[in-house]
């Protein structure tokens, strides 16, 4: 929980569900796969006690992988066996949840990292050794000023990030003229410690926009020519986001508020996004999980889409994995929010922006040590 604030929410109430899976496989090993929600969603307890975990338990036996480990599909057909489709909300989250614990234990199962289980069943065996990551933060927080976030993108470069992300739109409530005076101060003093190079800020309105203040903001900024505007719009209102595509030439980002393959196709059938530029952010662990995101790395295929313009939402070593696993564009990083759960292994340095992943069973928790001394007591 903290006092910080985006353009839509703070997150002063914020609560995070985190679980642990136990499995066995036929010969008598054992794992221990862990598993919790990405940020900007609350905790799911109810979701996972009445659906989700009896309908996980009662899935039975999983088809073991010749790689030591299991198949994770089945358990994820059987959480959603009667569930309707469409309506992708909050239950992709707990979905998501315990789906990340699976492919914590499927690979503690196989003795492999995360990373490099995912390599060889689904990318030929190629990975990165490393993974592009930007710093996320410059939050609206009260008392705050334009001197406090320039000191906070300070020590992100001071940590080895070349490239760094501040909210925009203003603080909840704030009218849209005074946020828009106040935003163009606070990006005009990133830009100067930056060395007045754009391409090295990405800005980002949580969703507030309506078609208007998109297009005056993206009129402000467009001659800054920063990294990537997002989630400027409504993230389900593709035909607006077609539009804006049309008067914004430089990147948008969007999509971490999109929560399955079938929402995220809309967004690329209807939305005018551009693969030779724009940044997609689905984040796997909000949006029901690995299973689905394998999907949704499908459909980006069939569409001309790189899994390189992917670069997921959330900040956690889930989406690192799956970053340097799958050759995605990166993943997100929050050097000073969203603790204990966002963040790479511990000791593991940050360089020109890249960073590198253990060579440790499962997704890695165990390295990281402020989240594992949450988890291990579950
Ligand atoms: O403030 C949030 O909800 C997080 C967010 O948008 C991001 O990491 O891009
Ligand atoms: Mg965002």
């Amino acid at each position: 929980m903290s006092a910080i604030a985006n353009a839509y929410i703070d997150f002063s109430k914020m609560t995070a569900s985190v679980v642990a899976i136990t499995v066995e496989s036929g010969d008598g090993r054992k794992a221990t796969g862990y598993g919790f929600n990405s940020n900007g969603r609350y905790a799911q307890p109810g979701l996972l006690a009445e659906r989700f975990i009896p309908r996980l338990e009662e899935a039975g036996e999983l088809p073991a992988h010749e790689d030591g480990g299991f198949d994770p599909v089945p358990a994820w057909t059987a959480m959603m066996k009667n569930e309707k489709p469409g309506g992708h909300g909050d239950r992709s989250v707990a979905v998501g949840v315990l789906d990340m614990a699976l492919w914590d234990a499927t690979a503690k199962l196989a003795g492999l990292p995360l990373w490099k289980l995912l390599s060889n069943r689904f990318n030929g065996g190629r990975s990165d050794a490393t993974a592009w990551v930007y710093a996320a933060g410059g939050y609206y927080h009260p008392g705050k000023d334009v001197d406090g976030l320039v000191e906070e993108m300070k020590r992100y470069l001071g940590m080895g990030y070349s490239v760094v992300k501040m909210k925009i739109g203003g603080s909840p409530g704030m009218p849209l003229r005074e946020a828009l005076l106040l935003d163009l101060s606070r990006i005009e003093a990133v830009l100067k410690l930056l060395d007045g190079d754009g391409s090295r800020l990405c800005v980002d309105v949580n969703g507030r926009f309506g078609l208007h203040a998109a297009l005056s903001y993206a009129a402000a900024i467009q001659g800054f020519g920063l990294r990537w505007y997002e989630e400027p719009l409504d993230p389900l209102d593709y035909s607006t986001h077609a539009t804006l595509a049309e008067h914004y030439a430089p990147p948008l980002a969007t999509g971490e508020n999109l929560f399955s393959m079938l929402d995220a196709r809309n967004l690329i059938r209807h939305g005018g996004l551009r693969p030779d530029r724009d940044i997609l952010q689905f984040d796997p662990a909000l949006s029901y999980g690995l299973v689905e995101y394998l999907r949704t790395l499908t459909m980006l295929r069939e569409h001309g889409w790189s899994p390189r313009r992917c670069v997921p939402h959330g900040g956690h070593q889930f989406a690192l994995n799956i970053a340097t696993g799958l050759g995605l564009g990166g993943n997100e990083s929050y050097p000073e929010v969203f603790a204990p759960f966002g963040g790479f292994a511990s000791g593991v340095p940050v360089e020109k922006s890249r960073v590198a992943m253990p060579d440790v069973p499962g997704i890695g928790f165990e390295v990281k040590n402020d989240l594992w001394a949450v988890l291990k007591d579950l």
